[in-house]
């Protein structure tokens, strides 16, 4: 029997939804503080287990919990209900340009991602250029990155999270934003993660690319797990639903 990589036991993640039409310090005042809200369950009782060693995609519709659920994996969020459980070092590549500072310079941000992603400045000075080779962003390394553009954010983040060598690597959507070239180069650095026994959990809309991917899946609809297993599976009853649904 496999080992875990992640073990998502019962998940629940809650949001509040204020309905102040008025959002004046004056209403405030005038409400005494009190506030309109009601609670949005973003996951519900979501479980399932990542086998150590594959590549796992995380499929469903907009707004199903998909980026809600890997932020709790980063610990960015803390579900109200349920644990996550990660074995080993993880790192997350989440919204574009998350972890950077646009008037600081792509060097610069190279350290200041990597720290935040737990690397010591002796070891990002060991890295920096594979860092840099590997985002082929080297030409405007110097240059603020807030005239990046956005694949270019993508390959720079992405450079450093792999480079911060984790176990568990969560990646989202970002990947979509990347050209062709790019997308061929994280494939094949996935494949040499599998290899290596290590796990990659990703969220992709594009379930070409989680059947070439990835090897499990796991499918959420409106913040519930609807099946999780192996991928092609997974996929097609996704798929199936929304013909379902089409029709
Ligand atoms: N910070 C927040 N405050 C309130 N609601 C939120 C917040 N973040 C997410 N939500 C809500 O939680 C639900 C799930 O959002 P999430 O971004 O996880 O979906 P998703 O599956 O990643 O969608 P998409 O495919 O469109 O990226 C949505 O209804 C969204 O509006």
């Amino acid at each position: 029997m496999s080992t875990a990589a992640v073990v998502v036991d019962d998940v629940s993640k809650k949001f509040r939804l204020y309905h102040e039409r008025n959002q004046s310090i004056k209403s405030a005042i005038m409400r005494r503080r009190r506030s309109v809200h009601e609670d949005f369950w973003a996951l519900k009782n979501v479980g399932f287990e990542v086998p150590e060693g594959s590549t796992f995609g995380l499929i469903g519709s907009n707004g199903s919990g998909k980026s809600t659920l890997l932020k709790c994996l980063a610990k960015i969020y803390y579900p109200e209900q349920g644990s996550i459980t990660a074995r080993g070092k993880l790192a997350a590549l989440l919204e574009v340009g998350s972890g950077f500072h646009p008037e600081l310079s792509g060097r610069d941000n190279i350290f200041l991602n990597g720290s935040i992603l737990g690397m010591s400045r002796k070891e990002i000075e060991r890295k920096l250029d594979t860092i840099i080779d590997f985002s082929g962003v080297e030409q405007f390394i110097d240059q603020p990155v807030k005239n990046y553009s956005s694949g270019m954010y993508v390959r720079l983040g992405f450079s450093v999270a792999i480079n911060v060598d984790p176990d568990v690597l969560v990646v989202d959507e970002v990947l979509a934003v990347g050209d062709a070239e790019f997308q061929e180069k994280c494939r094949q650095k996935f494949v040499e993660y599998k290899q290596q026994g290590k796990t990659v959990i990703l969220v992709s809309h594009s379930m070409d690319t989680v059947q070439q991917m990835c090897d499990h899946a796991a499918w959420l609809r409106h913040g519930e797990l609807v099946e999780s297993g192996e991928a092609a599976p997974t996929i097609a009853a996704y798929l199936n639903s929304l013909g379902e649904n089409a029709g």
